[in-house]
């Protein structure tokens, strides 16, 4: 038996940007760890750059195994998708009954529901935990937001809880960790974290974009974004932006964001938030055009065919009050962005209700507060609000709703503005039509029911007496009862 055998208390798997902070942290919590890599080299470097962490490190993945003490807790944090399927498939024969797995990565909640069955199959627990926070999150301490069975999380919750963010509450130090639900509900809210992140950007780019067209340099622009992240607008996002504009690039005396290729990446939670939403029914246009725009931004020949033979105002924006206008489109931004949660906690709400999670949405963005990248002030507010009472929609709450009636001419000066001047922002339009479109006592939806009525007799209901109807389009267009098609 080696000296390593049951030494550490938690084993990491994945020596990459996430897994290798996540393995400080946990050491810096005086966890002793254990670390492997598939590729033996990055465990290798990180136990030698980091000699403070006294890492258990192994080349060999049944050494690492063993060098754990029992129940085993190991977390793995690999690339997301088959490195995942792969690094539990090397697992399953080296674990014993009881033994914990956490996946900290980007997963799939439906890949993560899987694999619980598929470990729970073989008397293993399985803990999907999304983990939002980069490089430093990881580790100073990033948000956490595990699922799985409640009795897989009471091996691995002090130890999630213990390296997540903390935030001040009520009751002291609150963890950004909590549990979320059984199976995917972990990973679930993670991939809504991520599609609420784009929508969060798209806004910033667009009320970029608007400061542009009113004559605003990148540096006077980082000026305005700093100031806004001292009051409503205080998040992550806004401070890195003011930085990211301040940046100079060094070769050519540019502002960096001027250099760069105007093409998004996007690794994929945004789009499977999309997907689901569309899945489940549920509105989340303005969470959509922000996965939208990154596509656009990535289709260079529709780019370039669209440029050459389309016209319209160049998006110059006409401005005869600057510090108005820069006001306005602060509260177009503040506006858009509840929007954006408001559309994501709603895809919670439901898919908790169709996938059998008991969903606390309050503490959800109770741990939104701290370490993950869409960390907004804003996160308090409504944290309070779903915890004082039981929302279908965060825009019913009282403190939002008039936030929003506040922002609402200054929010459709701007949707006018940049319409006029040929700014395109599919995400502050998409966010007011939302607003717009469920606070209507009446939808142009009773007109699509009579058109589908017309061409495919798939039937209405009638605002004044129950059941189901059909006009007789092709004959004497008299209504007859129906059977509903939907
Ligand atoms: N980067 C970020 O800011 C964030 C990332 N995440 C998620 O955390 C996880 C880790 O992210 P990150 O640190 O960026 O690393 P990457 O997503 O770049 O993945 C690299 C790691 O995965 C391992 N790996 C890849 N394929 C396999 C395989 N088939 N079998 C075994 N191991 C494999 C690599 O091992 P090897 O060295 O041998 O290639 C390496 O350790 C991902 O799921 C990511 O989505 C979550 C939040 C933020
Ligand atoms: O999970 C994260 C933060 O919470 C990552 O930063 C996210 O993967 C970035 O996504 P994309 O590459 O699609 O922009």
């Amino acid at each position: 038996m080696s000296e390593k055998t049951g030494s550490a208390q938690i084993g990491v798997i994945g020596m990459a940007v996430m897994g290798s902070n996540l393995a400080r942290n946990f050491a810096n919590h005086g966890y002793r760890t254990a670390i492997y890599n598939r590729t033996w080299a990055k465990t290798e470097a990180v136990a030698k750059d980091h000699p403070e962490a006294n890492f258990i490190a192994s080349e060999d993945l049944g050494e690492f195994v063993d060098s754990l003490e029992k129940p085993r807790r190991i977390v793995i944090m690999v690339k997301a998708g088959a490195g995942t399927d792969a690094t539990i498939d090397a697992l399953i024969p080296l674990l014993e009954p009881g033994d914990i797995v956490v996946d900290g990565g980007n997963a799939f909640f439906q890949d993560t529901r899987r694999r619980e069955e598929k470990l729970r199959a073989h008397d293993l627990h399985f803990v999907g935990a999304g983990i939002s926070g980069g490089e430093t999150g990881a580790l100073e301490g990033p948000s956490i937001m595990p699922g799985g069975s409640p009795h897989s999380y009471e091996y691995v919750g002090k130890m999630l809880e213990d390296i997540s963010a903390k935030v001040d509450g009520p009751n002291g130090e609150e963890p950004c960790c909590t549990y979320i639900g059984t199976d995917g509900a972990g990973h679930f809210v993670k991939m809504v974290h991520n599609g609420i992140e784009y929508a969060d950007m798209q806004f910033i780019g667009e009320a970029y974009d608007l400061l542009k067209g009113a004559g605003l340099s990148a540096a006077e622009a980082a000026d305005v974004f700093a100031q806004w992240n001292t009051g409503d607008l205080d998040s992550y996002l806004i401070e890195i932006t003011s930085e990211v504009l301040r940046q100079t690039d060094a070769e050519t005396g540019k502002p960096l964001v001027d250099v760069i290729v105007d093409a998004a990446g996007m690794k994929g939670t945004g789009t499977w938030t999309v997907q689901e939403a569309l899945n489940l029914g549920v509105p989340a246009a303005a969470i959509a055009e922000a996965v939208f725009a990154r596509a656009a931004s990535s289709s260079p020949e529709l780019r370039k065919a669209a440029e050459a033979a389309l016209t319209g105002p160049d998006g110059v924006v006409e401005v005869e009050d600057r510090a108005a206008f820069v006001e306005d489109v602060r509260q177009a931004l503040w506006a858009s962005k509840v929007i954006a949660y408001a559309q994501g906690l709603h895809l919670i709400k439901v898919a908790a209700k169709d996938y059998g999670w008991d969903i606390d949405v309050a503490a959800v963005a109770r741990i939104w507060r701290a370490g993950c990248i869409i960390r907004a002030k804003l996160l308090d507010r409504i944290a309070n609000e779903y915890a004082a009472g039981n929302l279908e929609t965060l825009l019913e709450a009282p403190s939002i709703a008039s936030g929003l009636a506040e922002s609402n001419p200054a929010w459709r000066r701007v949707v006018a503005k940049a319409t006029l001047a040929g700014v395109p922002i599919p995400g502050f339009s998409s966010a007011l039509s939302y607003y717009d479109l469920v606070r209507a006592p009446r939808t142009n939806a009773a007109l699509t029911q009579g058109l589908r009525d017309f061409f495919g007799s798939h039937t209405y209901r009638r605002v004044d007496k129950e059941g189901t109807f059909h006009t007789v389009w092709s004959g004497d267009r008299s209504e007859v009862n129906a059977e509903d098609t939907h």
